[in-house]
Formats: structure tokens, sequence, C-alpha cells
């Protein structure tokens, strides 16, 4: 029986690679996979999906472990046993905008890929907004007049920075998580394991090498 793991590719992949080697794995297969997006060893077999893809196939049992961003575990809130903090994929969650002094006259419109944290937010500070939801690249709806302000991940404020932006409120704390199905934790615990055991930051660094 292997162990089939989802890794988050784009932002995330490069830092999981980079810390599951620090962790003694041998990551080479999953470096060389070219456009391969499923590579399997003696021991595990492991593909690379988007994030919340990644919570669907683990919360479907497809994958029994999974490494994704807190931020993904926060929107959808998947079904799924939400392990341990990996020390990468750090960010924070934060409404943003065009700098102002007035204050907001009306309902303010705003943009984010993150609708469900957005709505929380608002609804906690008892203020009503409209909600767009965009894809990606959030920050050109305040400059184009999509939208008054946004809510969306920061983390060297560069992208803000450079589109003449502010932070108006910092509120959530994201990092990568490992998650596991819940019903692989009983059913290969074994298995399981020695893997989380490994990247579990706060065990020290295996000096055994093991391919992944
Ligand atoms: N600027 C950032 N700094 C650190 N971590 C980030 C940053 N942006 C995103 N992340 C983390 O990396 C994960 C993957 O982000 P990425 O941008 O690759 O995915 P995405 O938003 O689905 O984009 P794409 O649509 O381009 O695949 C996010 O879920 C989040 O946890
Ligand atoms: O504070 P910074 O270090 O500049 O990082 C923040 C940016 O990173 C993320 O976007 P990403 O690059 O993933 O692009 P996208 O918005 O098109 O998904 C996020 O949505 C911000 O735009």
């Amino acid at each position: 029986m292997k162990l089939c793991i989802a890794l988050t590719k784009g932002r995330l992949e490069e830092q999981c690679l980079d810390y599951l080697e620090q962790r003694a794995f041998d990551v080479t297969p999953l470096i060389e996979k070219g456009r391969k997006l499923c590579v399997e060893t003696d021991h595990f077999k492991v593909f690379f999906a988007k994030g919340v893809d990644v919570a669907t196939y683990v919360e479907n049992g497809i994958a029994d472990l999974g490494i994704v961003g807190e931020d993904i575990l926060t929107e959808y809130q998947p079904d799924v046993f939400n392990l341990i903090g990996l020390p990468f994929g750090i960010c924070r969650m934060a409404l943003a905008g065009i700098p102002t002094e007035e204050a907001p006259e009306g309902k303010r419109t705003i943009a984010t890929k993150y609708p469900n944290i957005a709505r929380s937010f608002f609804q906690e500070k008892g203020e009503s907004v409209d909600l767009v939801k965009l894809e990606g690249s959030v920050e050109l709806a305040p400059l184009l007049g999509l939208a008054d302000d946004i809510v969306d991940i920061v983390e060297t404020g560069t992208t803000l920075r450079e589109n003449g932006l502010v932070v108006k409120e910092e509120f959530m704390r994201f990092s990568a998580r490992c998650i596991a199905n819940r019903s692989s934790l009983k059913v290969k615990r074994s298995l399981m394991l020695p893997f989380i055991e490994a990247i579990d930051k706060e065990s020290e660094p295996r000096h055994v090498s093991s391919n992944l």
C-alpha cells in the first residue's frame, strides 16, 4: 500500500520541495517531473494540483495527505483533518485600498479571491458591503474603479506598494498546512506517521534519506 500525497503547485511548490529536502526526502523525481503531474516511487504517489483541488482530493480520500495554504482551508472549509502547520507559505490576509483620510460614503464594494473570508470579516464589523469575486490580480480593482477596496493576501507588500495601495487592516495570518483525509488517518495510520513525524517542524530533521 502506498501513501498518496497531494502538493500545491504554483507559489507553494518550490518552498514545499525545499522543505521536504531539508527533512531528508529525496525530491529529485519531483523536481525532474517536467510536465508530469503525478510521480510514483516505491513508497509514495505524489501529485500536484491547485490549492483548492488539493483540499478536494484529500477530502474525497483520493489523497491521504495534502500540503495546502491555510487560506484555502479558511475559505473553503473542506472536511479534512488539519494536522500540522509548516514554516513556509507565510502570508497575511488584509483589507487594502487607495490611501484616503475620508470615511467611505455609503456601501463599499470589495474585490477579493476570498468571498467567504471577506464576508465574515465585514459581518463581524457589522458593515454591509458588496463583494466582487475576482480570480487574480485583485489589486487592479481599486485602480480601475471596479471596487473601493480589496481583501487579499499580503506577503512582502510589494504588489500593494507598486500599485499605490496600502494595508488598511490586517486580520489573519496563514502558513502552509499538512492536512489528512479523516478515514486514511485511521486506515493508513502506520504508513502516515513516519511521514508526518518527518515533516513536523517541531521534530529534528532526519538524517536517513528516503525517496519521495
Ligand atoms: N504572496 C504570497 N506569499 C506567500 N504565500 C502566498 C502568497 N500568495 C499566495 N500564497 C500561498 O500560496 C498558495 C498558492 O498560491 P498561488 O498564487 O500559487 O495559487 P493561486 O492563488 O491558486 O494562483 P494561480 O491561479 O496562479 O494558480 C496560496 O493558497 C497561499 O497559501
Ligand atoms: O505582498 P506580496 O509579496 O506582493 O504578495 C501579494 C500578492 O501575491 C498574491 O498574488 P499572486 O502573485 O499569487 O497572483 P494572483 O493575484 O494573480 O493570484 C496576492 O494575491 C497578492 O497579489
